[in-house]
């Protein structure tokens, strides 16, 4: 091999080096220009969940916050969804709520606040809280930490039916909040009794019979045993005297449980214009389940599919000797009607 041979083969080495080298360089570069521009793309979007544990990924210690759920300091999160209500002059917190479902209980209280609760400005507390009952030594800021989160102009209702019937809970609400709306759902008290009866005796499956418990010495002709408590609770005039002595009558609405079973959508539009609401839950929101013998909801907050309420909402009732039903018919007839003269309504039990 001559000198000017070995001199080419190495100008070509060296060439071919140099381009190796500048392609490796170009790969590089590209590869971590990439990688960081992906990083911050993982810290502004933090994943969404339910639950607020921390959630270790990519070697970072990720915040886990639900939009709907979480506390309010999650509003200084910086995922994209806050941004912009914050962007919008939106905020979302608890508060306190603005109307309760307050009985009574087995009247359709349930039922009412599912129905309501499918208006978007609606924002409604899952589980009973018994704040005015239970709860309230615990103070207004748990009451509050138990309310979900909203946004301006939507609001918060909440559903406890033994407000009805505690003695304390009328001025307890009003010292909460005296402009505080108040939704009574009403029921026959017969067969509100029979429902409680079933519902008790789900739990505690020896308990006496209906028959046996409803009169003081068991006997169909006797006396009403009214310190009972299905019975008890019935005497609906007796429980809204007491809200009455706290709040104007115009601050309550009567909503007909049997009507509520029958026609939703007339009972959801008095309801939407007690509380200053659109009329947006209409009668396209419900329909008619023939097994189930309720209205149902083809959608609601929770749920994208049609479903009822749950199996213990619409349960069978026991047979009732129809004699003891005549006779509490006749026991309530009083009661009930002093029920409509202070409240305007005929609710039309018989
Ligand atoms: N749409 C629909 N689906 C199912 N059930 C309905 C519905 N609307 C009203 N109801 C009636 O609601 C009764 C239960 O009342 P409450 O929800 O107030 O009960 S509770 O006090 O909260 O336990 C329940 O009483 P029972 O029939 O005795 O189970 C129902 O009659």
């Amino acid at each position: 091999m001559d000198v000017s041979m070995s001199r080419k083969i190495i100008f070509t080495f060296i060439i071919l080096a140099a381009i190796s080298f500048y392609i490796t360089l170009l790969f590089n570069w590209c590869l971590i220009s990439n990688v960081s521009k992906s990083l911050p793309i993982w810290q502004n979007n933090p994943i969404i969940h339910n639950d607020d544990t921390p959630l270790m990924q990519y070697s970072t210690s990720v915040r886990v916050v639900s939009l709907l759920e979480g506390n309010d300091t999650d509003l200084n999160d910086i995922s994209p969804k806050y941004r912009l209500l914050r962007e919008q002059g939106l905020k979302a917190e608890r508060q306190y709520p603005n109307a309760l479902i307050i009985g009574v209980k087995k009247g359709g209280t349930r039922a009412l606040l599912e129905f309501i609760r499918i208006h978007p400005d609606v924002r409604a507390a899952g589980s009973e809280v018994h704040f005015f009952d239970k709860n309230y030594h615990r103070g207004l800021q748990w009451y509050r930490s138990h309310m979900p989160l909203t946004l301006e102009g939507q609001l918060t209702i909440e559903k406890t039916p033994s407000y009805f019937i505690t003695k304390e809970a009328p001025w307890r609400v009003q010292m909460m909040n005296p402009s505080t709306k108040l939704l009574v759902v009403v029921r026959d008290p017969v067969t509100r009794a029979v429902s409680d009866y079933t519902q008790a005796t789900s739990k505690k499956p020896d308990l006496k019979r209906f028959e046996d418990l409803v009169f003081i010495n068991g006997t169909v002709g006797s006396i009403v045993d009214t310190s009972w408590g299905p019975i008890k609770l019935g005497l609906y005039y007796k429980y809204l005297s007491r809200w009455l002595k706290f709040f104007p009558f115009s601050q309550l609405l009567f909503i007909s449980g049997e009507r509520l079973i029958l026609d939703p959508a007339v009972e959801l539009k008095r309801v939407q214009d007690f509380l200053g609401l659109k009329r947006v839950v209409t009668e396209k929101h419900f329909y008619f389940n023939a097994t189930k013998g309720f209205p149902c909801l083809f959608k609601s907050e929770g749920h994208s599919a049609p479903h009822c309420l749950g199996k213990t909402k619409g349960r069978n009732h026991p047979f009732i000797d129809p004699r003891v039903l005549q006779r509490l018919r006749d026991f309530y007839r009083p009661f009930n009607l002093r029920f409509y003269q202070m409240t305007g309504i005929n609710f039309g039990w018989v």
